[in-house]
Parts: structure tokens; sequence; C-alpha cells
């Protein structure tokens, strides 16, 4: 199975909200036809609505085995979305769940024992094909469903393989929820500028082509981000004196990062009982 597969099989969405529209978004870029798509959501947005015009199927019956199925509903609406589903268990369609918590096995009892089922915790930007998924598949998928993953995934940003399903909770609290940080940490970062006597609006220009930049460049360089940091970090200078603030042991980033990242791997093993 490949993508000319996903093109001809078809490619279903289970709900369609902010992570179901950040990927198709990325994948109709990548050229996949919206023919090719069938959405089940009870409210679709207008973005949406407006593709059906180029032949997006939309609340319509599904086709017989489409190649892969992305269930894409919050893991509280599951038990209430899935069961449209269950004909297409144990067959050729491939499962891919981007639902924080929801296990495979879960997945394997309500679609059937042999059906092949993946599951992959992407973020939003992907989008603008920026994201990074993790993915882990059943003992039903091979080499060639977790590749066929694999090159959906990548057409929406970078993917990694987990070793074990246990992981995906850490990954959930590290680049699931993660770019909620990092909105969070431009609008701080904005907000102290304003109290420093910037204007809102170049505060935050400042703050966002701040974080994007030292993002892009994290990425690009090759020095590691703690040598970034010395780079930006004159002796006895201005760089010192705030991380004097952000390095304290206990009351600084790290500290209070361990924390938030714990919260939110230990909700998703929440979600999972
Ligand atoms: N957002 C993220 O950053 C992110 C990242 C990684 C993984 N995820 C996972 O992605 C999933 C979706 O999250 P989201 O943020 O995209 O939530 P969302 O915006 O609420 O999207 C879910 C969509 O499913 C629709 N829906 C509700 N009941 C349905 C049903 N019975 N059948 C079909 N569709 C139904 C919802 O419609 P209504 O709005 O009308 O209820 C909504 O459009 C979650 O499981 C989450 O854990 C999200
Ligand atoms: N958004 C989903 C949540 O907040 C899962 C990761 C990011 O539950």
């Amino acid at each position: 199975m490949d993508m000319n597969d996903v093109k001809k099989r078809g490619l279903v969405l289970l709900g369609c909200g902010k992570m179901g529209s950040a990927m198709l978004q990325g994948w109709l870029g990548q050229g996949l036809p919206a023919a090719s798509v069938w959405i089940l959501d009870p409210r679709p947005n207008d973005w949406v609505q407006g593709l059906v015009a180029e032949g997006l199927h939309l609340n319509t019956d599904l086709p017989d085995a489409p190649a892969i199925v992305l269930i894409a509903v919050k893991p509280q609406m599951m038990e209430q979305a899935l069961p449209v589903l269950t004909p297409l268990g144990n067959g050729r369609t491939l499962f891919i769940s981007v639902a924080a918590g929801k296990s495979l096995a879960f997945y394997e009892q309500a679609l059937g024992a042999d059906t092949p089922i993946i599951r992959a915790m992407p973020n939003t930007p992907a989008a603008i094909s920026r994201g990074i998924t993790a993915l882990v598949g059943n003992g039903n998928t091979g080499d060639g469903e977790l590749a066929l993953a694999d090159s959906l995934l990548q057409a929406v940003g970078q993917t990694v393989r987990l070793e074990n399903e246990a992981q995906i909770d850490a990954v959930t609290g590290v680049s699931g929820s993660g770019p909620a940080y990092v909105f969070l940490m431009i609008e701080a970062l904005a907000a102290a500028g304003v109290e420093q006597g910037l204007p809102a609006d170049m505060a935050m220009q400042l703050a966002k082509a701040t974080v994007s930049g030292a993002g892009q460049l994290a990425e690009a360089a090759d020095e590691d981000p703690a040598q970034l940091r010395v780079n930006v970090t004159s002796p006895q200078g201005t760089t010192a004196a705030a991380l004097e603030v952000l390095m304290d042991p206990e009351t600084g980033l790290t500290p209070l990062m361990k924390r938030a990242v714990a919260a939110s791997s230990d909700r998703s093993k929440e979600l999972s009982k």
C-alpha cells in the first residue's frame, strides 16, 4: 500500500476539528485530491464545508475498504463516534488514531482483533507542514503499514517511531501539548515587554520573531541548544541577569517544565483508564 492507494481507495477522517483540519490542510497542500477524502463530522467547520465544491465527501456513505481511516475525535467522544467505523475493522483498512490516551487495545476491542492500527501523536504545526508525529503500531501492522503511515505523516512534518506504546504519554507531554507551552511563552514574553514600556503590538512582534527565529536556529545549527544559549550570554551581561532567574534550580524554568510535562503525561495515562 502506498500514497497512490490512498488516492485510489480513499482516506476517511472521523472528526475534523483543529487537529484533523491541520493534518488535512497539509495533505491537500501536498497534492492529495479532495475527492479522495471522506469526512464524518456532525458540525464541520466552514473550511471543510468549502472543500465539498472540490469533490470532498462530507457525511456521506463511506467506501467499502478505504486505505486509511484517521481517528481525530476527542477521547471523550470516542464511544459515541467509533461504532460507525466497525464495519471497516478486521480488514484491509489501516486505522490511525491521534486521540490522546486511547490505547491500541481499546481499538482492537472496538474494531476487531485483526485490525491494523497505528497510534500517533501529532501536533498543530502540521497545518504548515512543520509538525512532529510519534507513532507506534499494533501487532497487525508490519513494515508496509508503518512506512505508509510514516509517509502520510511526513507530509505534515517530521516523524519518530516509538519503541513501545507507553512512550506515547511522555510524547504527548512534550510535543503533542508542547505548542501550547510555546504559545504561552510568546504571550508571557510580550506581556513582560509591555511591562517594560513597549507598545503591545511591538512587544508581540518581538516575542513571535524571537521564538520563531530561536526555534529555527536550534533546528538548523550544528551547536546544541545549550551552546546556542551560551552564545547569547555575555559574562555579567543582560542575558546572564535574566538566566539567573530562569535557571534557578527551585523556581526556574526546568523544574516548572518538568511539572508541566508530567501533568500532561499523567493526564494522558488517566485518559487511557
Ligand atoms: N489539538 C491538538 O493540538 C492535538 C494534538 C494531538 C492530538 N490531538 C488529538 O486529536 C483529537 C481531536 O482533537 P482536536 O483538538 O482536533 O479536537 P476538536 O477540534 O474538538 O475536533 C474534534 C472534531 O470531532 C467532531 N466530532 C464530535 N463528535 C463526533 C462524532 N460522533 N463523529 C465525528 N466527529 C465528531 C467535533 O465536532 P464538535 O466540535 O461539534 O463536537 C470536532 O469537529 C483528540 O483526540 C486529541 O487528543 C489533538
Ligand atoms: N491536545 C490534546 C489535549 O490537550 C492532546 C495533545 C494536544 O488533550
